[in-house]
């Protein structure tokens, strides 16, 4: 019993631990998760380049999914991924959607491609791609590596394009495909969401609700900008790569609790910021927006 599937990493509009909404979009960068189910009665974890990474999150994904649809399975996952880990990127979103997704093609249930109907509990014979992410963001909070359950990112991994979310329901308030070109800066240190200091993002609470009015209504680079600059002010990241990027892109923000930086706009423009960023210790990459979300491979 095997499957294999992929997820995307995501960049965020608006970090979602000063009120429990947020805000995010899919980049493209996949983490891919093989599943082999047996009967055993315990599930093995494997992160491809990081032997000390800690798998509880992919092994709870798919204990979770086998409770729900399969017959008290064990088994293998292991992850390949193009997604920094801990970096702000939501390599925990990806990891997490691409193994429930894995697990399901292994327990040969369809996935349907709409997110449009409502996620069954007791339906364990069908099940959608929004429906399939709140497994993952349930198996987040056992494993304690998030705060809110970040259904934001990880509807955005999982639907593609942009998404708005109240992640203390789960309830998706918007999906938008949306193309912009992405240049990212990512420095060598980690900062893991469970460890952000959560008190500090509640202070700036007033500027999350300014910029899930503007997220709502479609102004997703202002609203990036001033969360970036809200969010760095809380969390102690520096300003200075979003104040270097703010005359030529559409939008800067530091992505979720850092450290990484994502900037949107036109691949022109952002080729001059690329030019500063580059100065800086840390990967600078160029990417883009992705509109298809997750998939089964096998
Ligand atoms: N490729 C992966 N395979 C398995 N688990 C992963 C992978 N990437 C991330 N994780 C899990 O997610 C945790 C990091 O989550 P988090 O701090 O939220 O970072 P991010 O912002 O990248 O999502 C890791 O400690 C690990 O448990
Ligand atoms: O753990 C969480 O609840 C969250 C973590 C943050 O993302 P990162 O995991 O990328 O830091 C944040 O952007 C998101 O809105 C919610």
């Amino acid at each position: 019993m095997y499957g294999e599937a992929a997820a995307l990493g995501a960049g965020t509009v608006l970090n979602a631990l000063a009120t429990g909404v947020g805000s995010a979009f899919a980049i493209d960068a996949e983490t891919t998760a093989r599943v082999e189910l047996d009967d055993t009665d315990t599930v093995d974890g494997e992160i491809a380049g990081a032997p000390d990474g800690d798998t509880r999150l992919i092994r709870r994904c798919v204990e979770r999914v086998v409770e729900r649809f399969g017959d008290g399975q064990g088994g293998s996952v292991r992850t390949v991924s193009e997604v920094p880990m801990a970096a702000g990127l939501k390599s925990s979103s990806a990891a997490a959607n691409a193994t429930v997704l894995a697990t399901l093609s292994a327990l040969d249930v369809p996935v349907a491609d709409s997110s449009g109907r409502v996620d069954d509990p007791d339906d364990d014979a069908r099940i959608d791609r929004e429906g399939a992410c709140r497994i993952g963001v349930r198996a987040a909070r056992d494993a304690g590596v998030t705060v809110t359950g970040a259904f934001d990112d990880a509807s955005a991994s999982m639907l593609g394009g942009v998404t708005v979310t109240d992640n203390d329901a789960d309830d998706l308030l918007h999906h938008e495909a949306v193309e912009w070109d992405v240049l990212v800066w990512t420095p060598a240190t980690r900062a893991f969401s469970a460890d952000a200091d959560v008190a500090r993002c509640a202070q700036v609470a007033p500027m999350a609700r300014l910029v899930a009015d503007l997220a709502l209504d479609g102004r997703y680079g202002a609203a990036m900008t001033v969360n970036g600059l809200a969010f760095s002010a809380a969390l102690d990241f520096p300003t200075d790569p979003a104040v270097e990027a703010m005359p030529h892109a559409a939008g800067v923000s530091l992505s979720g609790t850092g450290p990484s930086i994502v900037a949107v706009g036109e691949r022109d423009d952002l080729e001059q910021v690329r030019d500063n960023w580059n100065q800086r210790e840390g990967d600078t990459w160029m990417t883009t927006t992705r509109t298809d979300g997750a998939r089964v491979i096998e």
